[in-house]
């Protein structure tokens, strides 16, 4: 193998990208990924692990994905999302693994490049996207595909889950960054003032136009446009908006003249809108048209583990110098919040003007809170069944466990007896997310 080549082929790449042997020895680096770290790379010694993640394992060994194996199974492009011990700290990264294999067939070692996602943090960062589910971890995953090309995206998930946050996101790390994001709420949008604050209008256009006024579309040129809860726009104007994405043109409302148009869409909904178009009430043509990459937002109950990570965010961005009791932090983790994350900042800034101490008890919540996590408590977790077999109890009292445990998996191993190899290994096999 000519290293020489495969070093002069990863520094003409501008991403951070590194050539890995099967061992995860770093055999070639270019600067981005030199100048990502604060450790010194030495060529045939340093592996990725040590650099990335500053472990004496790899990753796969310390309960992390690591793509090297789902790469050579399949030959083909393997991702992952990690957290990196960059000198920015730590910082989400979105990997891809790409297997090199020379003329004769054999496996030469792996090309790694990176992304660094700015906009997401796991730990509490003003601003960001924060999270350390592997749901969230899916997310981001996709945000960081699209916010790399100009595909139209739909993000779906229920109300609060963060669709805004992530259409900054996607705009904030695509290459219209520098150009305006415009936000247009289509709740209550009648046909015509749908039209007119979408493409403008001419003076005398219409009864009340007494001045010519600019379009969101001309406003938006080079940026991106995002349509918030589109499933509420008009049958009518939905004609009008396909006609808009399919030409790339749009007529003032009143002219004659035909406008340019040069944005990026992005739409939320918290409906299904193939539901929509099933029961007629939204374009199929449409839904095609908009949903070029869907994405689905998980709602807090499928991130559970990023409950107390959310909860403690939330609280130093309150600027409040009170704290969570575990007990708090563990009813928390039981509620099922059906208004997701807005729905846990209320609980939090409510919590804090309750709380006469600097500790903040389950007493502090709202009522609700704990009246549903005690009803939860004495369900029987196996239902009818008198007797369960004991992988079923163990099972479940993993999962209860994990559920409330509010340390780290360090911690609950060893409460629990077991090597974190082992609880990583069972919580893997029964599909539990890591505390
Ligand atoms: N991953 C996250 N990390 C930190 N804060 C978040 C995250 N996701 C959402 N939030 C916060 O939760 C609140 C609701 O988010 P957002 O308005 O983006 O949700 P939404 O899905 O657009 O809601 P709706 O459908 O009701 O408009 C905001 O205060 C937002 O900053």
């Amino acid at each position: 193998m000519n290293i020489s080549i495969i070093q002069g082929m990863i520094d003409a790449i501008d991403k951070p990208a590194i050539f890995i042997n099967q061992d995860y020895v770093i055999e070639a680096v270019n600067k981005p990924y030199r100048d990502t770290y604060p450790v010194t790379i030495k060529l045939g010694f340093s592996t990725c692990y040590q650099v990335s993640h500053r472990n004496s394992k790899p990753c796969d060994l310390c309960g992390e994905n690591c793509p090297m194996e789902q790469a050579k199974e399949t030959g083909k492009t393997a991702s992952v999302v990690h957290v990196h011990a960059t000198n920015e700290g730590q910082n989400y990264c979105d990997i891809r693994m790409k297997p090199i294999i020379d003329g004769e067939g054999e496996l030469l070692g792996y090309l790694e490049i990176l992304d660094k996602l700015a906009y997401a943090s796991n730990t509490s960062s003003e601003g960001k996207m924060v999270g350390e589910s592997d749901a969230f971890k899916a997310m981001l995953s996709k945000i960081n595909r699209a916010a790399n090309s100009n595909i139209s995206v739909l993000l779906h998930g229920e109300t609060g889950t963060g669709k805004e946050l992530v259409s900054h996101a996607l705009h904030s790390s695509s290459h219209r960054a520098e150009k305006p994001f415009v936000v247009i709420e289509c709740t209550g949008l009648t046909d015509a003032l749908f039209e007119s604050e979408l493409f403008g209008h001419e003076k005398g256009a219409f009864t009340g136009a007494v001045n010519k006024k600019k379009g969101l579309i001309e406003t938006v040129e080079g940026g991106t446009l995002f349509l918030d809860e589109v499933g509420d726009i008009p049958l009518a104007m939905q004609v009008k908006l396909l006609r808009l994405l399919e030409t790339q043109t749009y007529r003032p409302v009143g002219s004659i003249a035909i406008k340019k148009a040069n944005f990026r869409l992005i739409c939320a909904s918290h409906k299904d809108l193939l539901e929509l178009v099933n029961a007629g009430k939204f374009r199929h043509d449409l839904y095609y048209r908009i949903a070029g990459l869907s994405i689905h937002l998980p709602p807090l109950r499928e991130r559970n583990n990023d409950i107390v990570l959310l909860a403690k965010h939330i609280l130093n961005t309150l600027g409040s110098d009170k704290t969570l009791s575990q007990p708090t932090l563990a009813a928390l983790k039981k509620y099922t919040f059906p208004g997701n994350i807005r729905e846990l900042r209320n609980i939090v800034e409510q919590a804090i003007l309750m709380a006469d101490d600097r500790i903040i008890e389950p007493s502090d919540l709202p009522e609700y809170v704990c009246a549903s996590t005690q009803q939860t408590a004495h369900l029987s977790p196996q239902g009818e069944k008198d007797i369960m077999t004991l992988a079923e109890v163990e099972a479940h009292y993993l999962k209860d466990k994990v559920d409330v445990y509010t340390g780290n998996t360090e911690d609950l191993a060893d409460a629990l007896g077991i090597s974190v190899r082992t609880l990583y290994r069972k919580l893997q096999a029964l599909k539990i997310n890591a505390p």
